[in-house]
């Protein structure tokens, strides 16, 4: 009895989200509380799937996920509020969520600024950073202090490290990491907040505390660990089979949006 009354009502509020927007939740608690948080290994296997089996591109996921992330952001982070943004970009491809990410950003009227420590020699990251430097994205070599940021940004977007992140964190990171634990300014964390555990979250020294989350795919079970003020999921590109498959029971996404408040 229960699930139809519950596909009814879903069904039933969809429609009209296309007329109110995001603004309607329309899954219940219990199905948040159904929602499958994903191990490390579960991570990789679907990101892995998506490439072997669906055929899916690095490059076609990554922009995916990084328009959804600068959606959830747009979402909580008014631009008025929120235009100066440093945008934290690690060596893999949540680095690279980063890029796309601060791309949109800007396109959306935010003014991003990017560092990115270790860029990866190959052509994907150089492509990305290409975009950036072609939008005229500034780029910062050093690592800034406390209290540059204090001063010339409202807000971080934490894309340095994602579900392949193993502890402890290199020599070449701690500094970032060192002053995200410290700043007062909003972070939003994309995927994993950098230097959590991915299973067990805040289980090192580093435990910075993003206000905002963006889960991509499904969360991973670090995420219940999560105690800021939203967390969105994004990624909108699993096919069906492969949710079933995961059983990965997310919630609908409303209308044509790429993210979903949880
Ligand atoms: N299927 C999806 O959901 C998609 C997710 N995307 C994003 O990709 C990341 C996962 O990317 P991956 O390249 O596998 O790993 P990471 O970005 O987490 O980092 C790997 C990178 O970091 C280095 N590293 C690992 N541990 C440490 C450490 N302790 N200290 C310093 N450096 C470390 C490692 O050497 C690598 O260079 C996922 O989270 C999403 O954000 C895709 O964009 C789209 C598909
Ligand atoms: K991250």
């Amino acid at each position: 009895m229960y699930k139809p009354i519950l596909s009814y009502l879903r069904e039933f509020y969809t429609n009209l989200s296309f007329v109110h927007t995001s603004k309607i939740r329309f899954f219940s608690l219990s199905e948040v509380q159904a929602m499958k948080y994903l191990s490390q290994t579960e991570a990789t296997n679907v990101d892995v799937e998506l490439f072997k089996v669906y055929k899916f591109s690095v490059d076609q996921l990554m922009e995916l996920a990084g328009l959804s992330c600068s959606h959830a952001v747009a979402k909580c982070f008014d631009v008025c509020e929120h235009s100066r943004v440093l945008v934290c970009c690690g060596p893999g491809n949540n680095g690279g969520d980063g890029l796309v990410c601060a791309r949109h950003l800007s396109l959306m009227g935010y003014k991003p600024h990017i560092y990115y420590p270790m860029p990866t020699p190959n052509p994907l990251y150089e492509n990305l950073t290409h975009q950036c430097k072609s939008m005229n994205i500034p780029f910062i070599e050093k690592c800034p202090e406390e209290k540059e940021i204090a001063n010339s940004f409202d807000l971080i977007i934490d894309a340095l490290f994602g579900f392949s992140f193993k502890p402890p964190v290199r020599d070449a990171f701690i500094p970032i990491i060192n002053v995200l634990q410290k700043t007062k300014i909003p972070i939003a964390s994309v995927d994993i907040p950098s230097g959590w555990h991915v299973e067990n979250g805040k289980n090192t020294d580093l435990d910075l505390e993003p206000t905002l989350l963006i889960s991509l795919t499904a969360p991973k079970q670090c995420a219940k660990f999560f105690k800021g003020t939203y967390h969105y999921l994004g990624g909108r590109f699993i096919p069906p089979s492969l949710k079933e498959k995961y059983q990965l029971e997310l919630p609908d996404y409303p209308g044509t949006e790429t993210c979903v408040k949880l």
